[in-house]
């Protein structure tokens, strides 16, 4: 099945130029958003509750910041970057009371479409402009005249011009200097979630501490394992990044790449392949929506006890103090938000 993809001439900014835009919620993606749109010369507004730590450093930006009902009320193309399991509450009371017609209703991912936790009334747009990369880069990367990629779908097209706007938000904030695919709220989110769980974050991670205690319980020195297993990977992936998994092999050695195409496979073997095929599954019937939504409203116990355990792993230990002696690496996490 062929895909359409979109570059910066096949959007017109102008379309996003001419609406009132309030991004509700100023973390990782919220920031970016904001502060591109502004730089593209949008109209936009930040909604945020009153004592929300977030206030701070949009009104450092000279950004306008009200609450998210009256940010809703006066907007007309509402982007809701607040965390996943608080968008239906914050739909329920602060955005839903606010519509009107003509509105769009925008996301950054497609969970609560997707999974039925939030119905838009049938006057309004319901679109979709998820970048394909952390908030912090899509800033760093538009800020530095690139872009990352973006995903954009029309769930509901009351204007009959939805694609259209979504495609010029997306050029607003460089997702169209890189490429933007059109797709479906299903797709990105089954997508996103398999990729997050399976590949980028949760495969990663575990790939990465699996590593590095196999090395130290082995005897060999922490700092050594953290080189190999962690620093080394970002200097691979921007390899393959650059050329695929081709380019990388060619600037390896053969003794490496013989070891990876025979070794490798012993590492993701067919049964990890099959525990892949279940992640999938559970995003697919909506296991891990209902389960994530339960965790949430339970106060996130697990998800508390789980990330402490991750912070407590000596990687870190080791991995801050090698950084700290790196200063290209070594940038603070508020840098940019
Ligand atoms: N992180 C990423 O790079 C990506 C995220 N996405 C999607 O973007 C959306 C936002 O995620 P992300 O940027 O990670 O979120 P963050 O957790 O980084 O930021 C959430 C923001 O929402 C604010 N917030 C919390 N509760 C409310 C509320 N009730 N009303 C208004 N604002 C609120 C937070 O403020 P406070 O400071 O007060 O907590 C914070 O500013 C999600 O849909 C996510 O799936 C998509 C692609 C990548
Ligand atoms: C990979 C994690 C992600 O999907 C992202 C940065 O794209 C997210 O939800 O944060
Ligand atoms: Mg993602
Ligand atoms: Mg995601």
């Amino acid at each position: 099945m062929s895909v359409e993809i979109f570059y910066d001439d096949d959007a017109d900014l102008s379309i996003i130029q001419g609406r009132k835009v309030a991004v509700i919620g100023y973390g990782s993606q919220g920031h970016a958003h904001a502060l591109s749109l502004r730089d593209s010369g949008v109209d936009v507004r930040i909604g945020l509750p009153e004592g929300s730590k977030s206030r701070a450093k949009a009104e450092e930006e000279g950004l306008p910041v009200g609450t998210p009902a009256e940010v809703a009320a006066e907007a007309d193309l509402i982007m809701i970057l607040a965390p996943d399991t608080a968008q239906r509450h914050i739909y329920a009371q602060d955005i839903a009371p606010n519509l009107k017609d003509g509105d769009a209703l925008f996301f950054g991912h497609g969970f609560n479409i997707r999974y039925g936790l939030i119905e838009a009334p049938s006057n309004v747009d319901v679109a979709m402009v998820a970048p394909k990369g952390p908030g912090h880069l899509v800033r760093r990367q538009f800020v530095d005249g690139k872009g990352v990629p973006a995903l954009i779908a029309v769930e509901q097209d009351a204007s009959g011009s939805a694609q259209a706007l979504a495609l010029s938000y997306a050029k607003a904030i460089g997702g169209t200097r890189a490429g933007v695919i059109k797709t479906t709220f299903k797709e990105e989110t089954e997508t996103d979630l398999f990729g997050e769980q399976a590949v980028l974050c949760g495969g990663a991670s575990a790939l990465v501490q699996a590593g590095f205690e196999v090395l130290t319980e082995a005897g060999y020195a922490p700092e050594v394992a953290y080189f190999e297993c962690l620093h080394e990977l970002k200097l691979i992936v921007d390899l393959m990044y650059e050329g695929g998994i081709a380019r990388m092999r060619y600037s390896i050695s053969d003794t490496a790449e013989y070891g990876d195409l025979t070794r490798g496979p012993r590492v993701i073997t067919p049964a990890v392949k099959e525990e892949m095929r279940k992640i999938l599954g559970e995003i697919q019937d909506g296991t891990f929506a209902t389960e994530w939504v339960k965790e949430d409203d339970a106060g996130r116990g697990n998800y508390k006890k789980l990330q402490q355990e991750g912070e407590q792993h000596p990687i870190e230990e080791v991995g801050k103090k090698l950084r700290g002696l790196m200063s290209w690496v070594d940038r603070p996490i508020t840098e940019t938000a």
